[in-house]
């Protein structure tokens, strides 16, 4: 088992994951287990659309949902998206775009009304990106954000966020920077340090497992939320990654390999927590 840093800004105090997740198990029902969906629970593929959850992410979730409070699951991709994997997982709430969009335990989708006068602007968006940018940009319509990426065509990185920046600023909208991608959403204060910020209010404990940039405003709420009550316990768990992975395990109390390392990692925690 990897050490673990717990609670602790720079320079960080090595603890043991064994331990937090023994500490977990004494307040399992009182802990959250919140994780990123791309790059963290499914290796990254050059088509969006093919991603999987790595073996053993799914029956270890199905597992520690049935024993902790809640497990959410926090994305940049719609709800719509993240059912096709977890769906009939009882005990699991999924977290679309940002927050911007939500459902609890397989219930109907809602979605921040704040952002839904955006829906024709990103409509609009996608179809000039594809209109607009270059063969090898992969422009993947999200109905409340556009996110375009250069995985395939890594030279167009510049001119796809040239592309973006300008967009953003003509219709007003916000960007968000990720792997090899730029997202373009609407000008809505939603992110998921916000939605962890919401969700951690009364609990006795969380871990967040993210691999991108966007991940650590969540670790950023565990670490507020620990800082308020010396009684929680907040986890931050990185996976490794070569474009992010240095920034987002800098912000972490523990770097795991890879998603398919994270499928094993859970596999453990199972054991500890039942
Ligand atoms: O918040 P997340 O669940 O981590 O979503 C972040 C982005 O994930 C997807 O893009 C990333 O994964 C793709 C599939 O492996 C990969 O091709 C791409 O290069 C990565 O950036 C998703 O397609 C995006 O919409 C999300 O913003």
């Amino acid at each position: 088992m990897p050490p673990l840093n717990l609670n602790s800004s720079q320079p960080k105090i090595p603890l043991n994951a064994d331990l937090a997740w023994r500490t977990t198990a004494d307040r399992a029902t009182e802990t959250i287990l919140f994780f990123d969906f791309d790059g963290t629970l499914a290796p990254v593929a050059d088509d969006p659309t093919k991603v999987q959850p790595a073996p053993k992410v799914l029956a270890a979730i199905e597992a520690l949902a049935r024993v902790v409070r809640r497990v959410a699951i926090v994305s940049a991709r719609p709800v719509e998206f993240l059912r096709d994997h977890f769906d009939g997982l009882p005990g699991v709430d999924l977290y679309g775009l940002y927050g911007l969009e939500h459902s609890h335990s397989g219930g109907p989708t809602v979605t921040e009304p704040a952002a839904l006068p955006w829906v024709p602007t990103m409509a609009q968006l996608a179809d000039l990106a594809r209109a607009e940018l270059p063969p090898g940009t992969l422009v993947e319509y999200k109905r409340l954000s556009v996110a375009l990426h250069w995985r395939t065509a890594p030279h167009l990185a510049a001119t796809v966020e040239e592309w973006g920046h300008a967009q953003a600023e003509r219709l007003g909208l916000r960007v968000q920077v990720g792997r090899m991608v730029l997202e373009v959403k609407p000008p809505v204060d939603r992110d998921k340090g916000m939605v962890i910020d919401e969700l951690v209010q009364g609990t006795g404990g969380a871990w967040y497992f993210g691999d991108d940039v966007s991940d650590i405003k969540a670790f950023a709420a565990l670490r507020a939320r620990a800082a308020a009550d010396p009684d929680f316990l907040g986890v931050c768990v990185a996976v490794a990654n070569p474009e992010t992975g240095h920034e987002v395990a800098e912000a972490a109390d523990l770097t795991i390999d890879s998603p398919a390392a994270l499928g094993d990692f859970l596999t453990t925690a199972v054991h500890h927590l039942t």
